[in-house]
C-alpha cells in the first residue's frame, strides 16, 4: 500500500451528456497511448447502464489500437450474453459491433456457470489473474483505466449502499444474489480492484442524479458507494459529469484539458 494519501478527485462538468462523448474518447486515447508505450497493451474495465452509449466517440477513430485492448467488465449481470440485461450486450451494441476489436480481447462471463454464482465469480477472477499474472506479486491488478457509472440510488459497479460487499478486502471479484436493482444476480469488481487502477473515471449525467452526486462529492464522510472509490496513490479519480447532474454540487470544477 502507498503511504501517500489518495489524490483529490478531479471534477469536470460539460454542458450536457452529448458534450462528454468526444472528450471522453480523447481521455481514453491518452490513457491507451501511455499504456501501450509503456507495456504494449491497454487494460480497461467497462460498466453497463448509461456508460456504453458514452463510448461512441471511439467508433471510427483511427487512433484506437483495438488489438492492444484487453477489456473486462466492472460488473456483469448473471444472464446470457445476448440477454437485454447483459452489460456485455450493451457494450457490443454501442461499441464492439462497430469496431475491429479481436473478440478474444473482450473478457466475458463463462455463461456455462450462470447457475452457480460463486463459480461464476471465481472463473471471472481467474481471467483477471491470467491477464495480470501477479496476484502474489502485486496483490491486486492495476488496470490502466476503469470506467464507472453511478445509479440515482448511489450504487456503482454492483456495489450497493449498506451491502456487505462494501467491506470486501480480499477477493478481486465478488457475487451477489440480492441486488436491489434488477436483475438480482450479479458479479462485481471489489473496491481493492477498483482502487488499484491507474485511472478511474465516473461518467454521470442527468438531473435525476443531481441530489446523489452532491451527497457523494460534498459529503464523502457519509460513505456512499462512489465515495469509497479512492484510487491508491498515484492513481487518479475523475468525474466527467454534465451540468444537470452537477447542479447541486459545491465541489470545485476543473476545466477539461487533455
Ligand atoms: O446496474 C448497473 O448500474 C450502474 C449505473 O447505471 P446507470 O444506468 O445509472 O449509469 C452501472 O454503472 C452498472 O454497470 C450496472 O450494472
Amino acid at each position: 500500500m502507498s503511504r501517500q494519501p489518495p489524490n483529490a478527485a478531479i471534477l469536470v462538468s460539460f454542458p450536457n451528456a452529448d458534450a462528454i462523448v468526444d472528450p471522453l474518447a480523447s481521455f481514453i486515447l491518452k490513457a491507451q497511448k501511455e499504456a501501450v508505450e509503456k507495456k504494449g497493451r491497454f487494460t480497461i474495465a467497462l460498466s453497463g447502464g448509461s456508460l456504453p452509449k458514452m463510448l461512441t466517440g471511439l467508433v471510427g477513430n483511427p487512433a484506437v489500437k483495438w488489438d492492444k485492448w484487453q477489456v473486462f467488465y466492472v460488473d456483469e449481470r448473471a444472464v446470457p450474453l445476448d440477454h437485454a440485461d447483459s452489460n456485455h450486450l450493451s457494450c457490443t451494441n454501442y461499441l464492439f459491433s462497430k469496431v475491429p476489436i479481436p473478440q478474444d480481447n473482450i473478457h466475458t462471463l463463462d455463461t456455462t456457470l450462470l447457475n452457480d454464482l460463486e463459480e461464476l465469480s471465481d472463473a471471472y477472477e481467474k481471467l483477471l489473474i491470467r491477464e495480470f499474472a501477479q496476484k502474489d506479486a502485486a496483490r491486486f491488478p492495476v488496470f490502466d483505466l476503469i470506467l464507472l457509472g453511478m445509479g440515482p440510488d448511489g450504487h456503482t459497479a454492483s456495489l450497493f449502499h449498506g451491502h456487505e460487499l462494501l467491506a470486501e478486502e480480499d477477493r478481486w471479484i465478488a457475487c451477489l444474489e440480492d441486488s436491489p436493482k434488477p436483475p438480482p444476480k450479479r458479479i462485481t469488481f471489489t473496491y481493492p480492484v477498483i482502487n488499484h487502477a491507474a485511472r478511474v473515471v465516473f461518467v454521470v449525467t442527468g438531473k435525476e442524479k443531481a441530489e446523489m452526486l452532491s451527497q457523494v462529492l460534498d459529503n464523502p464522510e457519509a460513505g456512499l458507494p462512489p465515495s469509497r472509490v479512492k484510487p491508491v496513490f498515484p492513481g487518479q479519480l475523475y468525474w466527467f459529469v454534465d451540468d444537470a447532474a452537477a447542479a447541486a454540487v459545491q465541489y470545485a470544477r476543473t476545466p477539461f484539458k487533455i
